[in-house]
């Protein structure tokens, strides 16, 4: 029988004896690590880590924050981290929430230490987000590193479904979810803006938070429906792009008169599709190398734009017949004063053979996802090659004002979706061109004690004025087709006269030449039957001499 002292002896004893092996292989460790070259030590850690794998049937793979020089945050870090905020964040219980880089909301993700599991097509993976701190370098900026990682474990009989098809589906989801969050950017190459950027580009840029849409947007429903259509076609066609081999970007022509929207449309594009916006100044570039730079620079996702490509530079050759017309248009006239300062301050040599390599050289199809667009009040007036199909592949017409998208502007100004004036706009409307802008105008309230009759009513004045000052312009217009027509007259009539009384002119002459050879003939036959006078031998003496000189 043992005794009940033995007891705390014995585990004493085990203890004691534990702590010395402990010691003496950490000893024997020390020794080892100490004096054992590097190259044996190496080959036991390879062999153990061998051995340890052989029985454990898992596989990990890490995802480093920050790999190699730490400047960068890893691509796959990002998307994992994304992908992982939104799919697994559900199952997590420790959550962290962030403010996103370039994120317009806050980042939900899992915590340090935590695991959250996933499943893609049956086979379970985990996946634990961890941190290692490693002691400052010597010589080194950065005191003591933190460095966090993602670590997916799944077991080894799936090695090839998961880091074939699961990491290829968490990458591209990562970055949609991204994309989705991101904060949108408005660039511009403009020299008179310089907003702060954290490195030196071409493109400088602020936050873009533009509330157009296309639901907000006024214009034919059919037409619209067909804009919405074309450009999400055109967002998902990456793999058809590939197939056709062409590079995976589109081009649009908006063209009408001002105020009819073209730029609020770019704004709903942008919305639509999560791109963002390079308005590109074209005067304010230096000539077609800086505009190559310019492209090489823009991301994909991107839409950019080229507004009044017809008085950004003399790319038409067609630029000083056009200044010669006169515009009736101030709103067109500014614009044009305006570019042709910059353009001459600058002195711009992109050439129309530099724009039409822009846009669909070889440079153009790097990074891909990208709508080009032109904006023109005067699409007739560009050099057809430079919008043939192809390069600006969809040509969009915004025009005056209709009936439908009085409706819609009614809608987001009034909140209103029938109203018995709408029978007198809807007859007014059809009678006058007025630009969305300016109905847009006339229907936002000017004072809180603005309602919608109010706003109707000035929008039925501004019609009516609008119908009177056409009804005016067209009479001057007749007036002067009249007069010209009645001037055409007359100088025709004019005309007439002068032809005919050339023509009396001629008649006469021939008949005088009829009679002098007519009477010279006469003469001749009298000398045949008296023989010649004189006079008469003299006379055909000189005649005979003229004749012989001539
Ligand atoms: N089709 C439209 N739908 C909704 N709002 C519009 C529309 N057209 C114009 N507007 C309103 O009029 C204003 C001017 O429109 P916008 O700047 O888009 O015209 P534009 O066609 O680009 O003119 P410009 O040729 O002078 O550049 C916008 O702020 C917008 O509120
Ligand atoms: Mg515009």
């Amino acid at each position: 029988m043992k005794s009940p002292i033995m007891f705390p002896a014995t585990m004493t004893e085990m203890f004691t004896t534990m702590g010395s092996t402990l010691a003496s292989f950490m000893f024997v460790w020390a020794i080892i690590r100490q004096y054992c070259p590097y190259e044996l030590r190496r080959f036991f850690e390879k062999y153990s880590q061998k051995i340890t794998g052989y029985f454990y049937p898992y596989i990990r793979i890490s995802f480093h924050e920050f790999a190699g020089d730490r400047l960068k945050r890893s691509e796959a870090y990002s998307a994992v981290e994304a992908y992982l905020s939104a799919n697994s964040s559900k199952s997590a219980k420790k959550l962290k929430a962030e403010m996103g880089r370039d994120s317009r909301k806050l980042v939900l993700s899992m915590d340090e230490h935590e695991r959250v599991t996933d499943d893609f097509r049956g086979v379970k993976v985990w996946w634990l987000l961890s941190k290692s701190v490693s002691a400052a370098r010597q010589n080194s900026y950065y005191p003591e590193q933190e460095k966090r990682f993602y670590k997916l474990t799944f077991h080894k009989k799936h090695r090839d479904i998961i880091t074939e098809k699961y990491l290829e589906h968490v990458v591209s989801e990562g970055k949609e979810i991204r994309v989705r969050n991101r904060q949108r950017k408005l660039y511009t190459n403009s020299p008179g803006y310089k907003w702060p950027s954290y490195k030196q580009t071409m493109w400088s840029h602020i936050v873009f938070e533009h509330p157009a849409s296309f639901e907000t947007l006024a214009m034919d429903p059919d037409k619209k429906e067909e804009i919405i259509e074309d450009l999400m076609t055109f967002s998902k066609s990456k793999d058809y792009y590939a197939k056709i081999g062409k590079a995976w970007k589109r081009g649009y022509l908006l063209y009408g008169p001002p105020g009819t929207g073209k730029s609020t449309m770019i704004a709903a594009m942008a919305n639509l599709l999560n791109y963002d916006i390079y308005d590109l100044e074209l005067t304010a570039v230096k000539d077609n190398t800086e505009l190559r730079k310019l492209l090489i620079e823009t991301t994909s996702k991107s839409i950019i734009v080229i507004e009044d490509i017809d008085c950004s530079l003399d790319l038409t050759g067609q630029r000083k017949k056009k200044s010669e017309k006169s515009s009736d248009d101030e709103n067109d006239k500014s614009k044009e004063i305006a570019k042709k300062e910059a353009k001459e301050e600058i002195g711009s040599k992109v050439t129309l053979s530099g724009l039409l390599n822009f846009i669909d050289g070889l440079w153009s199809a790097c990074g891909g996802e990208r709508l080009i667009v032109f904006t023109t009040n005067y699409a007739e007036k560009l050099d057809p090659a430079l919008i043939r199909r192809g390069r600006m592949d969809k040509h969009i017409e915004l025009s005056y004002c209709t009936f439908e998208a009085f409706k819609v502007l009614a809608k987001n100004y009034l909140s209103l979706e029938m109203h018995p004036m709408f029978d007198t706009i809807q007859t007014l409307i059809g009678e006058t061109k007025i630009t969305p802008a300016d109905v847009a105008e006339n229907l936002m309230p000017k004072s809180s004690l603005d309602d919608a009759e109010k706003c109707l009513s000035s929008l039925i004045q501004a019609l009516e004025e609008a119908k009177e000052e056409a009804a005016k312009e067209e009479a001057a217009k007749k007036e002067k087709a009249a007069k010209k027509e009645k001037e055409a007259k007359e100088e025709a009539a004019k005309k007439e006269k002068e032809a005919k009384e050339e023509a009396a002119e001629k008649e006469e002459a021939v008949k005088e030449e009829a009679a002098k050879k007519e009477n010279a003939a006469r003469k001749k036959a009298g000398i045949k039957e008296n023989g010649p006078t004189k006079e008469d031998a003299f006379q055909s003496q000189v005649d005979k001499e003229t004749e012989n000189v001539s």
